[in-house]
């Protein structure tokens, strides 16, 4: 197709956002329909030639950067009126070029709940095969790291577990185990409860990151990616039921002959929506936006994991990832042993886990938080009382998540230079709450496409939330008293031993709880009489040819990390999409 340039006024498809949806999507209709033009239309630039992303012992060190959009919450009343920012990719590969990594799988439960809710065929078997088409798993050590099922070959975006686990990772597991987990080898099987090493996405053979810009080699020709340029509005026809295209900041216009498919991610897809007057009315008005489709779903529905955190002082003779912040010459060192690939800290790509319900945690007195979540259910909201249910009645959905993670991951930073605790090294372990009750929201703030939205995810909102958050901080600290993990330490760094009493917990709490990176829902695919915005096959309510595959239309919260579903959510919206043009 060597027509198909990205100087062109009308493609067949735009695909809005090259992240880890977008660029998931468009290369399937790239492969599957090689007769039509696809444009890419990505905010950030290229960065595949940025070492702070390729490299995995360097990630993180975007996060704020310039590839960033960094996009700040309202302050948080529950959450010590602290505004907390949301990290997400400007750049191609959008937050799977950012992120931490971690490629795990929520459980069968989870995914079955999106055709319960309301949207047939989106199932724990249909995901599970499109999941499985994303990856190639990889094996530096046999089945000992992992068992046989769960995982895919031969798909773009590579995965691995750990090779060398420093011991602050090892003695986690043997922990948890000492706590009542059980070892699971095969935990993206559908099943994730237990403790295990996970895999991470990234490529044994040279030690970098996957992401989804993995997925272009697989492209035709006719897949045109534009860098450095901004969707402002879906242009709509004069009956507001279809789409003709694009216009970009700067005033571009760029007409679609099929369709226009929204992968802004759930941050970001609400806000080009309501500018180009879909949604609300009563938002749209107060924006000074004229409303051309009504659809109150748009930007409501926001749901995270709540993530909270301890710290430990490793003992001297441990060798973590810190050293490489207040050492340079090590850092150099490692660098360059990297570079040739051979056993190098900037090879780290992945930790020690753990999933489990409240009653291994709590005990009896799991009871108190069970109804605390009755009292944070509102009866009327079906992915409220779905939540309710694999609380209650679901023993194989985790309600919490645990990290075990080498390098000190605190909400205050690693210590700087000239104060306590610079020049040590940590081990962190996290805790992620998996399904919280409150849903938040996501709206633009006013008609100018550069200002940010206006976040709210409402953090630590329901009585649930709080007290279950505050059970996991609570945790943690029994985990590291568990053996073998006092071995590796000198003493807890965060919280420390002025948190103690029940309402230091709290305070703890409020004062630290922070995103787990994982907002979603904000475009749920659901019945339009409950909330939604996308129909089952993810076509936005009453406009014939736009769609939405991204994050945001995860409907309900699902466990664990949650890529690997947003790429299953582009594998499987592609095969919708070419089902309905393949001739
Ligand atoms: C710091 C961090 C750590 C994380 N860690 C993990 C992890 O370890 N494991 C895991 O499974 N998940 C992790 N996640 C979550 C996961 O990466 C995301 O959920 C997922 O990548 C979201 O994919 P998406 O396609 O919805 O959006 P994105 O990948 O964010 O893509 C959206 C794209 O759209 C572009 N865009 C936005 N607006 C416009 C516009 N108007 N015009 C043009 N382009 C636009 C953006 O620049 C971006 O490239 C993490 C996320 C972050 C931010």
């Amino acid at each position: 197709n060597a027509s198909c340039r990205s100087d062109r006024s009308d493609y067949d498809f735009i695909v809005v956002g090259g992240g880890t949806a977008g660029l998931a999507v468009a290369t399937r209709l790239s492969q599957k329909l090689p007769n039509d033009c696809i444009l890419v239309i990505e905010a950030g630039p290229d960065g595949r030639e940025e070492q702070r992303i390729y490299v995995p012992g360097l990630r993180g060190t975007t996060l704020g950067g310039q590839l960033d959009w960094a996009l700040p919450t309202v302050p948080q009343d529950a959450a010590s009126n602290r505004t907390i920012t949301h990290n997400r990719g400007k750049v191609l590969g959008g937050s799977s070029a950012l992120n931490l990594l971690v490629w795990n799988r929520a459980t069968i439960k989870e995914f079955d709940a999106w055709e319960e809710l309301g949207s047939p065929g989106w199932n724990w078997k249909n995901m599970y095969s499109n999941m499985l088409k994303v990856e190639n798993f990889q094996r530096a050590k046999g089945e000992a790291q992992y068992g046989r099922e769960g995982i895919g070959y031969g798909g773009p975006v590579n995965a691995a577990l750990i090779e060398n686990p420093p011991i602050h990772l090892r003695n986690g597991i043997l922990a948890l185990e000492n706590r009542g987990f059980r070892e699971n080898l095969q935990s993206l099987n559908g099943n994730n409860i237990g403790t295990m090493y996970q895999p991470a996405a990234n490529r044994l053979s040279n030690h970098t990151r996957s992401y989804s810009v993995d997925y272009l080699p697989r492209a035709g020709p006719n897949l045109v990616i534009l860098f450095n340029s901004t969707v402002r509005t879906v242009n709509l026809d004069d009956n507001n039921s279809k789409t003709t295209g694009v216009l970009l900041i700067g005033g571009r216009e760029i007409r679609a002959k099929k369709e226009v498919i929204i992968s802004a991610g759930s941050l970001l897809s609400p806000k080009i929506l309501e500018l180009s007057g879909i949604g609300q009315k009563d938002i749209l008005s107060k924006a000074g936006i004229k409303q051309r489709v009504d659809l109150p779903g748009v930007g409501e529905n926001l749901q995270d994991h709540l993530r909270i955190q301890a710290t430990y002082e490793l003992k001297q003779d441990i060798l973590g990832l810190d050293i490489l912040k207040y050492n340079a010459t090590r850092a150099a060192i490692e660098l360059d042993l990297w570079r040739r690939n051979l056993t190098s800290l900037y090879q780290y790509a992945g930790s020690a886990y753990g999933f489990t319900k409240w009653d291994t945690v709590l005990g009896k007195s799991q009871d108190n938080l069970l109804r605390l979540a009755n009292q944070s259910t509102d009866m009327s909201n079906i992915i409220d009382r779905k939540k309710l249910q694999f609380l209650t009645d679901a023993k194989s959905v985790p309600d919490l998540q645990l990290v075990f993670s080498d390098g000190y991951i605190g909400t205050r930073g690693y210590p700087k230079n000239g104060t306590a605790g610079y020049g040590k090294q940590y081990a962190t372990i996290i805790a992620g709450v998996m399904h919280p009750f409150a849903r938040g929201s996501v709206h633009i703030n006013g008609s100018d496409v550069a200002t940010n939205p206006i976040i709210d995810p409402k953090f630590l909102s329901t009585p649930y939330d709080l007290e279950a958050l505050k059970q996991a901080a609570q945790y943690l600290r029994k985990i590291s008293q568990t053996p073998p993990y006092p071995d590796v330490y000198v003493k807890e760094f965060d919280p420390g031993n002025v948190v103690l009493t029940d309402a230091q917990w709290e305070k703890y709490v409020r004062d630290n709880v922070y995103t787990f990176y994982h907002p979603l829902g904000s475009c749920a695919m659901l019945p339009k009489k409950d909330g939604g915005v996308v129909d089952p096959s993810l076509r936005v309510y009453g406009v014939e040819n736009l769609r939405i595959v991204d994050a945001s239309v995860i409907p309900i919260i699902i466990s664990g990390n949650i890529q690997t579903a947003v790429y299953g959510i582009a594998e499987r919206a592609a095969t919708i999409i070419v089902e309905k043009y393949r001739s």
